[in-house]
């Protein structure tokens, strides 16, 4: 190597270690203004499908912890719900966007969230530490349900054992979360006479968010976010107040609708902000927290100028 050669690596490696050094450097503030807080992650999507991105959010949810962050994660699990109902042989489907549960797919969907979604998340995140812990909705009156009614084009449509949560004791979450744990929190919840109902994912954290006091709600999805013009990729929201989201919840469709209420549901509930971000995208979550610009879509309390 000519001495010029040696000269521009060397000035080549001095560059980027200053990128990487102002990386570390970019997450301060946010190390300093979350430290101590809670921050609900909602697990879904292509998330929790892929190989690779399951075990970046693992990943993520053990750094965030190490960093003095209080992560509570609720999963998903609706494609194996799916999977699992098709083995079987047990026809499903979906009405709103929520599943209709008989008594035996609500067996199903039970045995899927508590008995492999949530055990094998709690394994990625421990294989980091003994750090994770599931919890179901059904344990120490985490959440209580009553039966969902559900109406399609003004009607009255019977869905079945789908459950809206109507009181929230965070007491077992919080018991884990001060042990320096992570719960992982399944959406089955009973009613007041016990019987067990299906909890969208979405709308079990954003009341969880709100009934902890969070200071963040994050739900991971398959798209950037929250799109004005859905499918029109140039229209997505970076930032939006939960008064004007109010005004666009009867226009959005489909999957997008429990998420943004459960944004809704959140900040009105108290909790400082609430993000939909691009769970595709390996660490979205350590991006979103620690970066000053985010990714994908913020929901602002109405006091604050989006
Ligand atoms: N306005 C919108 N902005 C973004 N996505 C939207 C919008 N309206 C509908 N969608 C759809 O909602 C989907 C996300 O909901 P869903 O499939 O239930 O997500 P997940 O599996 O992550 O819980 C997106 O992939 C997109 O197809
Ligand atoms: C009532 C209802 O629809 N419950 C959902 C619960 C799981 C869920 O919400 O999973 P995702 O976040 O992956 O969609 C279901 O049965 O699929």
């Amino acid at each position: 190597m000519t001495p010029s050669e040696q000269t521009i690596l060397a000035d080549t490696r001095l560059a980027t270690a200053g990128q990487k050094a102002e990386v570390l450097i970019e997450a301060l503030p946010w190390l300093q203004r979350f430290h101590g807080a809670t921050v609900v992650i909602k697990y879904g999507g292509n998330a929790m499908i892929d190989d690779e991105l399951k075990q970046a959010f693992a990943q993520d949810m053990v750094f965030l912890r190490l960093a003095g962050i209080r992560p509570v994660v609720v999963h998903g699990g609706g494609p194996q719900i799916s999977a699992m109902l098709d083995r079987l042989g047990i026809d499903g489907e979906f009405t709103g966007g929520l599943r209709v549960t008989t008594p035996e797919t609500m067996d199903v969907v039970r045995m899927v969230l508590t008995g492999q979604v949530s055990r094998e998340l709690v394994g990625l995140i421990n294989a980091h530490g003994p750090y994770a812990v599931g919890i179901s909705g059904e344990d120490a009156h985490l959440f209580t349900a009553t039966r969902k009614q559900a109406t399609v084009d003004g009607e009255h449509v019977d869905i079945g054992l789908v459950g809206e949560v109507t009181s929230v004791n965070p007491d077992a979450v919080l018991d884990i979360v001060n042990a320096g744990r992570i719960p992982v929190v399944s959406t089955v919840a009973p009613d007041a006479n016990g019987v067990v109902h299906n909890v969208n994912a979405d709308t079990a954290a954003g009341a969880l968010a709100a009934a902890l006091g969070a200071e963040k709600l994050v739900v991971l999805t398959d798209v950037e976010g929250l799109y004005a013009n859905w499918p029109d990729r140039s229209s997505l929201i970076d930032k939006v107040r939960v008064d004007r989201l109010e005004e666009m919840l009867p226009g959005l469709a489909s999957g997008m609708i429990p998420k943004m209420e459960a944004c809704v549901h959140a900040v009105r509930g108290g909790v400082g902000r609430a993000h939909v971000i691009d769970g595709r995208l390996a660490h979205s979550v350590l991006l979103e927290v620690f970066t000053s610009s985010g990714v994908g879509t913020m929901v602002l309390p109405e006091q604050e100028r989006a």
